[in-house]
């Protein structure tokens, strides 16, 4: 149905989150056309404006639709058994000088169909649906190759296509090195830079390019390369960086006017300015914080006092974060990284947004896309407080209904 051709529909006494703070009286919200049409405190909501319009629901707790601004959905195989070697005492940086960790996905995803990779990826996407998800950005990265890659941004795409979820997608040819380019990393950067980005651009495929700039990942150099690749081809940049050890990957991904520097434990001050002058968004990873079993924090008070937005993501990818669940991550940040359920919420609408450049999503706020849930709870702390499925009781995209209990 065309968001024209929609009904206008009324939700009543809803708490609302608007995506950055709890708004302080309970409110009627109207959508129309596939926007937020009207936004009342309920006391002072004219019933003029309910004429010929649906009243879709009453009380509860609205949020924006939550926004997963870091995942890796799409992939073949399974990581269980490196579960069980760290359990063991193996490190993840052992476990990938060993050929495996982000190499064995990459095996396993070269050798998937597109259809294949639908299939293994859809429950993922569903899972991350039912838990309030409208929008998702998705990550190339067990390819590397061109045409694995461009596969995997297809199987994206597609995944949009098949969802009511909007995808966003970002090339991640700068994951790990291939085995075949063993001893030749800058050959194999000079293939993300001349021919992975020119490819993927001209087939639409990318809406962003981001980097894994670590010792078993790319040196900033290497990055640097790639991100001025990135600029000419009018790409927006994002980075994995300060994940494992501190290579100032944030401040140079800054210096490149990146959306968002994601992971950060390791960042240091420095790094925090870089970020706050550039307006780069720190994403929050708490997911592979714990599976990783790290200890070093995220400088959580350095970006408070310098002003950086703080978005919380699920990173969902079969190594450092099996885990398919934004709410859930929304505890983690408070209870591992001491987010506030405010912080953490306004990670996952608001300041997820903001890092996939998408400042109109994320809010609740007359004339922003109806991309909103609706949530079975007292207040919107309770969403950060318990990890409890089952919470959702409308999910509305693009203005339709499209999850109701
Ligand atoms: N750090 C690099 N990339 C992913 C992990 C990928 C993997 O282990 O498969 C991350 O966000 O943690
Ligand atoms: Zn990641």
């Amino acid at each position: 149905m065309s968001t024209e051709s929609m009904p206008r529909q009324l939700w009543r006494d809803v708490q609302v989150f608007d995506g950055l703070a709890q708004l302080g009286e309970t409110m009627t919200v109207l959508v129309a056309e596939g926007r937020i049409a009207g936004l009342w405190p309920a006391r002072e909501f004219d019933e003029a404006h309910a004429r010929g319009a649906v009243e879709a629901g009453r009380g509860g707790v609205m949020t924006p639709g939550l926004v997963d601004c870091h995942t890796h959905l799409v992939y073949a195989g399974n990581r269980a058994g490196e579960f069980e070697q760290r359990l063991e005492g193996v490190s993840y940086e052992e476990i990938a000088r060993a050929g495996g960790g982000i190499l064995s996905s990459v095996r396993a995803t070269r050798s998937a169909s597109e259809d294949e990779l639908i299939a293994a990826s859809l429950p993922r996407l569903d899972a991350l649906l039912a838990d309030g998800v409208t929008t998702v950005e998705i990550k190339s990265g067990y390819g590397l190759t061109v045409a694995d890659e461009l596969k995997m941004l297809r199987v994206a795409r597609r995944l949009g296509e098949l969802r009511p979820v909007r995808v966003i997608t970002t090339l991640l040819g700068a994951h790990a090195l291939p085995p075949e380019y063993a001893g030749r990393a800058d050959d194999y950067v000079s293939l993300v830079c001349d021919e992975m980005i020119p490819a993927a651009v001209a087939e639409g495929l990318a809406d962003a390019v981001d980097v894994f700039c670590e010792g078993i990942g790319f040196s900033p150099a290497q990055c640097e390369r790639i991100y001025r690749a990135a600029k000419v081809h009018g790409l927006a940049i994002k980075a994995h960086v300060e994940q494992l050890s501190n290579l100032g990957g944030s401040a140079l991904a800054a210096r490149y006017g990146a959306l968002s520097a994601d992971h950060i434990e390791y960042l240091d001050e420095a790094g925090v300015r870089a970020m706050a002058e550039a307006g780069t968004v720190a994403v929050l990873l708490p997911g592979a914080f714990q599976v990783l079993r790290e200890t070093q924090l995220p400088p959580i008070a350095l970006l408070r006092q310098y002003g950086v937005p703080m978005a919380v993501a699920s990173d969902a990818n079969p190594g450092t974060s099996p885990i398919c669940q934004p709410t859930l991550m929304a505890h983690l940040a408070c209870t591992l990284f001491r987010l506030t359920p405010r912080e953490a919420l306004a990670g996952m609408t608001a300041n997820g947004a903001r890092a996939l450049g998408l400042s109109e999503l994320g809010r609740i706020a007359v004339d922003a896309p109806a991309d909103l849930c609706v949530w079975d709870i007292q207040q919107p702390a309770e969403l950060a407080y318990a990890v409890q499925a089952g919470r959702l009781r409308q999910r509305v995209f693009n203005g339709a209904i499209t999850h109701a209990c």
